[in-house]
């Protein structure tokens, strides 16, 4: 395939829909730049101890999230306005960061990366442990048309719940969705759908407890999710 013949946005939609699609394009590759910068820029100002708002600007930025922050409150120290938007502590990495969505509270461990080339998104409340990966991007198995840099590339949607926890080291591979209260032990690797409510371990994880939960709990989380 010829990059320079490509259907730019066609190739674009095919990415984000998971079909076979080429990463190496200008506009790809510009916007990945753009993601590695805005990461860097974050990145740096967690390691300098910016204030909160600063590192809430830049994570903004990484996301390419425009909405406004609230005021700033009177007394810098008491940044309360800022309680509901993520927690991340550097280093982290994205490789596109418009195509992750991160829901309120969410906090991010150290050296997390989160490869975006199909959306990822992430439940309210959820922890996520150091070094964790989420991997969307994923290549043919077949080398011939796997290709290196010059084949083609497909991805899978990566869905996590709301009020999860993610021991250190966990790897969530393509096409996962982990359902609302789950906790990943560490260094697990998940390769298939968790339901609610459950604890995983292993490589691959697999379910070592079930939680109790009674059903208003489960009530208040679809509530949650409609917006009652
Ligand atoms: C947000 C942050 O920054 S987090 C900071 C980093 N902290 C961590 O990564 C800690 C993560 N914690 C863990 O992995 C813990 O082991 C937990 C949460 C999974 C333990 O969950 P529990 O439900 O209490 O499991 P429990 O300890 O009873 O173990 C049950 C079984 O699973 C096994 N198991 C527990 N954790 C793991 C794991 N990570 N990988 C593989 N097996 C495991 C145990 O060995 C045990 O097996 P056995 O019955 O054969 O002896």
């Amino acid at each position: 395939m010829e990059i320079n013949s490509l259907d730019l946005a066609e190739n674009r939609r095919r990415m984000l829909a998971g079909e076979l699609y080429y990463a190496f394009t200008p506009d790809l590759t510009a916007d990945r730049n753009r993601c590695k910068a805005a990461c860097a820029a974050f990145n740096m100002a967690c390691a300098n101890g910016a204030s909160r708002r600063k590192l809430v600007e830049l994570w903004k930025d990484i996301l390419g999230d425009k909405t406004p922050l609230p005021p700033p409150p009177s007394d810098p120290n008491e940044e309360e306005t800022l309680s509901d938007y993520p927690w991340v502590d550097g280093p982290i990495k994205l490789d596109y960061g418009i195509y992750c969505k991160f829901g309120k509270q969410v906090y991010i461990n150290s050296n997390c990366i989160f490869l975006d080339t199909c959306r990822i998104t992430i439940g309210a409340r959820t922890l996520i442990g150091p070094n964790c990966s989420f991997y969307a991007a994923n290549h043919p198995t077949d080398p011939f048309i796997r290709n290196g840099t010059s084949g083609p590339e497909n991805g899978k949607p990566i869905t996590i719940g709301e009020d999860c926890w993610f021991g250190g080291s966990v790897v969530v591979c393509p096409g996962v969705t982990i359902g609302r209260g789950v906790t990943v032990g560490a260094g697990s690797v998940v390769t298939r759908d968790v339901p609610d409510f459950v604890v995983v371990a292993g490589n691959p994880a697999k379910i070592i407890k079930r939680l109790e939960v009674g059903d208003e709990a489960r009530k208040d989380g679809e509530n949650e999710r409609k917006g009652e």
